[in-house]
This record gives structure tokens, sequence and C-alpha cells, in this order.
């Protein structure tokens, strides 16, 4: 994946007017923000309070936006849409306009006179250096140049992508800003970074590796526990060699300082390794669990599906007290997130729950049933197809297993793939699935970073009439830029098939019944 690719998530950087650096030079600061709350959508204003002020604006592929930062203009195609589907109360959260971001993944060029990090310029493999990032938690910029300091002092040599050579990739710095020590109204400004050096080589054996761990003892030494302000949490190694695109291998060492890295996030403490998906910008995903979260049945069953390493369903399963709660999710290296924050929830918790390694796009019927709840975040590109049609075929699904439920008791499993993922899983408590399994969810959340796949997915969800669109809302997670997260609330509709069996008594029709049985035939063909 390239590192635009990467940046479509949460795009760029900006560092908060209310932080202030822990260490290294404090990269200049706006003027405050106005306070983050759910603003009602009137017109956009070009307030300088608003704008990016960023110097690597012009050069850095980042942020694509200088203005409004609080209103990216796509909120207004988002009202429209809605509005243009019977959602008039759609809201936007503006959240925290700078120093948002907790996570970045960085390019490491030049040389170790001169290195850059940063992000490519648009459209090309030229790496720009942003030490000033206004996006970026101000201790993300304090840990590049710690970094830069240490690749000058010790000789470190950039990666070259055209020769192949160099010892330093990439860089992901990740931000926890959960420090139980400090009052919690400073945990955010001392956030401590988690920084994972991607290393050209194959393993921690390579002729090169007595450089790597003395640029760890470095950044430690001068940023660690020890340190009287500290602001790096930990220093990682992951192994890549690829001559491609792709940022990370799949080798990762934990070199120094807490292995474990915990953020507090709808309710519960979430473990992330750096190998496992995490949200960039942890304040405006707080906020979107909380509100999830009230869409949700005290004791539903759920299943969350592209679900990282479970924040969403284990949230969920704290804070509604759910029966079930069953995440799915491609990665495996999000397993041993997932098992540590189960190991973190508390005592009251007794719902059954589990975690899959499984491609939500194979079969995705079998995941479907058997919950009250799904929940869907997919990447940017939206839902994969055999899903929107699994999704929009529900309802004859759920015709079958009332006509003939002895039909769907559960068969010896024989499928390669579903036995794999079987053997990947995680269960925790009792096993309810053969319980659940004549469940079919009534209610769909959907959490999307991909404006465009959104709109289509949901056009599609709603032309096969099996649900309905109830609340939407949008937050602010990529200041900077017109990319916003959005929380869609879908309804099944009421089961047309026994509407019409009740019907079929050949009474005289009003046009309402014939819309349904029409809307019911197409259901079902
Ligand atoms: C936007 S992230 C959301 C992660 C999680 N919900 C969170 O907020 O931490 C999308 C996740 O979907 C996973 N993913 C992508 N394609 C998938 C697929 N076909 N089946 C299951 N998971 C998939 C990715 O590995 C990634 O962890």
């Amino acid at each position: 994946m390239s590192l635009c690719l990467l940046y479509a998530r949460s795009l760029c950087p900006t560092a908060s007017c209310r932080l202030s650096p822990a260490a290294s030079a404090p990269p200049s600061l706006p003027p405050p923000p106005p306070a983050p709350a759910t603003l009602r959508l009137s017109p956009a204003s070009t307030s300088p309070a608003c704008a990016l002020q960023c110097s690597h604006f012009q050069s850095c592929s980042g942020c694509t936006h200088e203005l409004n930062l609080h209103r990216p203009s796509v909120v207004d195609d988002a009202a429209d849409f809605f509005k243009s589907l019977g959602v008039s109360d759609f809201t936007f959260d503006s959240c925290k306009l700078w120093g948002w971001r907790c996570r970045a993944k960085l390019a490491v060029r030049g040389s170790s006179v001169d290195p850059l990090i940063g992000l490519y310029q648009e459209g090309t493999h030229s790496v720009v250096d942003i030490p000033n990032c206004k996006a970026h938690h101000p201790n993300i910029n304090a840990a590049m140049e710690l970094l830069k300091q240490g690749i000058k002092e010790l000789g470190i040599e950039p990666h070259d992508e055209d020769q192949g050579t160099g010892d330093l990739r990439y860089v992901q710095m990740a931000v926890t800003t959960y420090n139980t020590s400090i009052p919690a109204s400073e945990r955010y400004q001392h956030g401590q970074v988690q920084v994972a050096l991607v290393w050209n080589s194959r393993n921690e054996n390579s002729p090169n590796s007595d450089k790597l761990n003395a640029l760890a003892h470095f950044l430690w030494r001068n940023g660690g526990s020890k340190c009287k302000v500290p602001f790096i949490h930990s220093v990682w190694a992951n192994f890549q060699t690829s001559t491609s695109n792709v940022i990370f291998g799949n080798r990762w060492r934990h070199l120094l300082g807490d292995r474990d890295f915990w953020e507090h996030l709808g309710g519960i403490d979430v473990s992330l390794a750096p190998s496992s998906f995490g949200q960039a910008n942890t304040r405006a995903f707080n906020s979107l669990l909380r509100k999830l979260q009230k869409y949700v049945p005290y004791g539903a069953s759920v299943t969350d599906l592209y679900a990282g390493s479970g924040v969403i369903g284990l949230s969920l399963a704290a804070t509604r007290k759910c029966r079930s709660v069953r995440c799915v999710e491609i990665n495996k290296e999000s397993k041993l997130s997932f098992e540590k924050t189960v190991e973190r929830l508390p005592k009251y918790v007794d719902s059954s729950i589990s975690w899959h390694q499984a491609d939500t796009s194979v079969e995705p019927t079998s995941w479907l049933v058997g919950s009250d709840v799904i929940v869907v975040d997919p990447p940017r590109k939206g839902l994969e197809a055999s899903l929107v049609g699994a999704l929009q075929t529900l309802p004859a699904w759920e015709l079958k297993t009332r006509s003939s439920p002895e039909s769907f008791k559960t068969k010896e499993e024989k499928r390669p793939w579903v036995l794999r993922a079987r053997e990947a899983s995680v269960q925790v408590g009792n096993d309810l699935s053969e319980e659940n399994r004549h469940s079919v969810p009534q209610t769909l959340i959907y959490i999307s970073c991909g404006w465009e796949s959104f709109k289509e997915d949901c056009k599609s969800l709603l032309s096969s009439k099996a649900w309905h669109l109830e609340k939407a809302h949008g937050f602010n997670f990529f200041p900077g830029t017109q990319s916003i997260e959005v929380l869609a609330v879908f309804k099944r509709r009421e089961n047309m098939h026994i509407k019409k069996k009740k019907a079929g008594k050949k009474k005289k029709k009003s046009p309402a019944k014939k819309q349904k049985a029409l809307m019911h035939q197409e259901v079902m063909t």
C-alpha cells in the first residue's frame, strides 16, 4: 500500500493550538479553535480561527483544504443526500481541528546528513519533510525531530527506493493519551508515542541490526520513561525488504519501553498493537462510539464486521450489556490486541464474545444470521458486493428459516476455509451461536470513511426495500481534507412476506398494501 493510500483514511495532519509539545522545538501554534461541538448545518464561514495555517500545505499531499476546517464542504453534500432519503436531522460533529492525528505512517528518505520524514508529494515518490505538521499530535512532531537527530548522529542511511539501499524505510508513530497517573484533563497533551521503525532487512539478525538497536536506544534515552518529560512510549521494529509499496513486512519485534499500548475508547481500555488497525483520530472516534452505543438495544446480539481488534464490538459488550458479540476481521495480527482488551473488560461483562479471522465477503450470510444488530466499518472502498447482496436478500433468508427451521440445523462443517477460520478464532464465555441461529438482524449500523462508496452502498441497500435509513451523523475525523466519517443507522423493513400471507384472502388491496406486495416480490426475486 502506498503512503498516499495509507493517508486515504485520514488524509493529513496538524497540531493543536491547545497542546504544548513535551519535547523539542514546539510547532508554531494556530489561534484557539472554536469549542468542538455538534454543529447546526449553517452556511460555511471563512473564519481564520478555523484555518489550517500550516507551512507545509502547498507541498504536502496530506491536507487538501486550508479553510473552514470545522466544516468541510462535503458536509453539504451529505446533508442533501440524507435529506433526499428522508433523514433531515443529519448532524455533524466538528471534533478537534488541530493536533488530532494520533497515528501517522511516514516515509523516511533523504540522507543521513539531511533526512526527510513525511508524506509523498501528490503524484510522486518525492517525500516532503513535515516537521511542523498541524494535524499531528505535537508529540509525533517531537518524536520525528528526535528521530532525525538520531539518524544524523548515528549515520543511519534512509531508504533509497531506486537503489534498494538504506536502512530505515518508514516509521509509524502512534500516540497513547491514556496515562492514569496524571489528571484526565492533562492526558491528551502528555500523549506518548509508540515508534515502529520499518527496517530494511529480513530480521533482527541481519548485518545492519546493530544500527537498529543503536537508534532504538537513542530514542529511548532521549524520550523514554527515564526522561524528565517522557514522550516516547516504546520502540518497535518491523522488518521489510520487499520492493513493492507495501509498508510493513510480517515480522514485528518489540525493542524497548512498554510492550502494551492502551487507549481508553468507548468506555473501555483498548489494547492496540502496532501491527493492528488503529483509528488516527482517537478523540473523534470516541465521540462516534458514544453516539453509536445509543442505537444498540440493551442485551442485543451484535456482529461487528471489519472489526480490527474489536474496539466497537467490545465497547458495546460493556456499555450495552450485549448477550453476544461476534467480531470478524481479516487481519490475524488484530487477534492479540482483541484478547488483551477482553482481559481488561469490566468484571460485570458476561457476554458471549468471539473474534474470527475471516473474509466477510466469503459466504457473508453466515455472519449476518444469528444477530440482532450488524455493525460494518469497512475500508474506504466500502462493502464487498457479496456482502451488499447478502444484506439485500436477508428477508428471503428469514422466510426460508422460518418455513423449514430443521433444514438450517448445523451440519458437520467440512469447508477448509471455514475450518481454518474456526481454528484462528477466540471464544470467551458460552458459545451462543446455536441458540442465536434464527435471529435475523433488525438494525444495520454502517460506519464509513469513504463518502463516495458509502453513497453507492446506501443506495443499493435501500433499493432492495429490505432496509430503510433511520438516522445519519457525520464526524470530522480528518480536518484539512474533504473526508468525513459517517455513522448511518438502517432498520429492517417489516416482514413483507408475512403481511402478504395475511392479506392473501383475496381482499381488495389498498394502494399501500399493493405497494408492499410489490416490494415483497422484489425482495423475493
Ligand atoms: C476501517 S478499519 C476498521 C477497524 C475497526 N472497526 C476499528 O475501528 O478499529 C477496516 C478493517 O477491515 C479489515 N478488512 C478489510 N477487508 C476485510 C474483509 N474482506 N473481511 C474482513 N475484514 C476486512 C481491515 O483489516 C481493517 O482492520
